[in-house]
This record gives C-alpha cells, sequence and structure tokens, in this order.
C-alpha cells in the first residue's frame, strides 16, 4: 500500500514536471494551486447578474429573460460551453472572464435558433479603458469576436475567426450598456459568413460599431499547427 502510494506521488511529480517544461504558465502559484488541487472545482455561471451590474443592464437582462419564456430565446450560461466544445478543458477560460465582477467583460448571451441571431448584453469596465472615459478598442473587438464566434459555433461546431472587420462609428463610454447583435448571414461549405452592430443599450439609438466576419469549420483531417 505504502509502496503504491509512493509510486503514485512519483508519477504525478514526473507529470507536473512534465507539464511545467511544456506549459511554463503551469509555475504560475494561482494555475498550480488550481491544476493540482484536489479540491473540487464548483463551476460558477458567470452569465448571471452581480451587484456590479447597472441599472440598464439588469433592464436589458429582465427583457431578454422574459423572451426566453416562450422558447424562442435561449440564454447562454457562460461555463456551460458544451453545446460549442464537447469536452470540458476542465480549467481554461475564456479571457473575458478572468476579471473580478465589474472590472473587464460584464456581459450574457441570448441565442435564437430560428433567427440564428445571438446577442451579447455587455458592460464595459474600468480596466478595459483605452481613450480616457472609453472603451478601448481591443475590448470592443474581443466581445465582437465572441458573440459572432458563438453565433456560429452552434451551427457550425468548431470554428475559427478568419477574418474580422470592424468599423467605429462611436467612442463607447466606459462602463455604460452596449447591446452586441450578430448573426449568421450564410454558409458556404466550412464557411460561415456573419454580421453584426453594437448599439447603445436599452434605447439603441447610437450605432457605434458595425462588423463583418468570416468563421471557417475546423476541418478535422488538418492539423492546426
Ligand atoms: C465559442 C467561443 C467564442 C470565442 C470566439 C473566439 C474566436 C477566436 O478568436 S479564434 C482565434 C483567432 N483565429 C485564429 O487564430 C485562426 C488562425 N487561422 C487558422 O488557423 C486557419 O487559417 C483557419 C483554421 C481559420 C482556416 O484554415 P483551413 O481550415 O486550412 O482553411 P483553408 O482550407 O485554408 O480555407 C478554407 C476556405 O476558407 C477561405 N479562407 C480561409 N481563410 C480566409 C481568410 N482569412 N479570408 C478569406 N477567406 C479565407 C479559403 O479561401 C477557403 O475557401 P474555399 O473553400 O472557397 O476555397
Amino acid at each position: 500500500m505504502m509502496r503504491s502510494c509512493t509510486a503514485a506521488l512519483r508519477t504525478l511529480r514526473v507529470l507536473r514536471c512534465r507539464l511545467e517544461g511544456a506549459f511554463p504558465a503551469a509555475r504560475h502559484p494561482v494555475l498550480a494551486r488550481r491544476w493540482f488541487s484536489t479540491e473540487k472545482v464548483i463551476p460558477k455561471d458567470q452569465a448571471l447578474p452581480n451587484p456590479s451590474w447597472s441599472k440598464d443592464l439588469r433592464l436589458l437582462f429582465d427583457q431578454f429573460m422574459k423572451k426566453c419564456e416562450d422558447g424562442s430565446w435561449e440564454r447562454l450560461p457562460s461555463y456551460k460551453n458544451s453545446k460549442l466544445v464537447k469536452e470540458q478543458l476542465s480549467q481554461a477560460q475564456l479571457f473575458t472572464r478572468g476579471y473580478e465582477d465589474g472590472l473587464g467583460f460584464e456581459y450574457v448571451m441570448f441565442y435564437n435558433d430560428d433567427e440564428k441571431r445571438t446577442v451579447c448584453l455587455f458592460q464595459g469596465g474600468p480596466y478595459l479603458q483605452g481613450v480616457p472615459g472609453f472603451l478601448h478598442g481591443g475590448a470592443i473587438a474581443t466581445m465582437i469576436d465572441a458573440t459572432v464566434g458563438v453565433c456560429a459555433a452552434i451551427p457550425g461546431g468548431i470554428v475559427m475567426t478568419a477574418n474580422l472587420n470592424i468599423n467605429f462609428k462611436r467612442p463607447i463610454p466606459l462602463c455604460s450598456v452596449v447591446v452586441i447583435n450578430s448573426q449568421l448571414d450564410k454558409i458556404e461549405g466550412r464557411k460561415l459568413f456573419l454580421s453584426c452592430d453594437v448599439r447603445s443599450g436599452v434605447d439603441e439609438k447610437i450605432l457605434y460599431s458595425e462588423a463583418t466576419s468570416l468563421f471557417i469549420k475546423l476541418d478535422p483531417e488538418k492539423s492546426l499547427t
């Protein structure tokens, strides 16, 4: 018994060294704690209201939850990527979910299967500042990519962004709420064409950005590297 425990620990140490060699990030104390801990991680659905959500974000969330009642729309929980990626990538997470509540990307997505549309309600926090007082363009691009990505991945399976074109028309005030509305326009073989706009939340009067994108369904015969 004692011998098998020692052997198991030795194997674990060897595996850990190999992992750290392959992925230097595994030496990071927080990751190491998560990856090598035996504690069960209880997934938290981050696409639900938290105290950092503004009144506008709550209002829009409630409106969309009402639309979900007849089954035409569906809220997409943030941890439940099973619809998109079959296997759970234990400790991996979208980088948009790496911030503490309210500081970075606060958002929830809703999907309409009949219309092949995804709507993202997004509040960009203070850590996403670009020009003082406004959201960084990269943060806007990230949320556009994530929203059209979901819109492509639900019908398309495992897809990657091949092309993303964005016209930034007006700067988005930091901590304001915007609605990212994306739709699948057409599918040609492995190519999925999508479009998207970003408007001010609640009234949708201000058009902040417009984008088009091309996603490619991965060919299982081809290696990514
Ligand atoms: C679900 C979570 C949401 C999060 C969303 C986040 C999504 C992301 O950020 S993904 C990360 C960023 N993207 C990447 O790193 C992708 C890097 N690129 C690649 O790996 C490859 O180019 C890849 C996989 C996109 C396509 O490669 P491959 O499968 O070999 O495609 P390939 O055979 O060359 O082309 C297929 C078709 O697409 C077309 N195509 C490929 N790339 C492009 C492009 N950039 N522009 C226009 N057409 C293109 C080809 O011309 C071809 O067309 P046709 O079938 O008519 O001849």
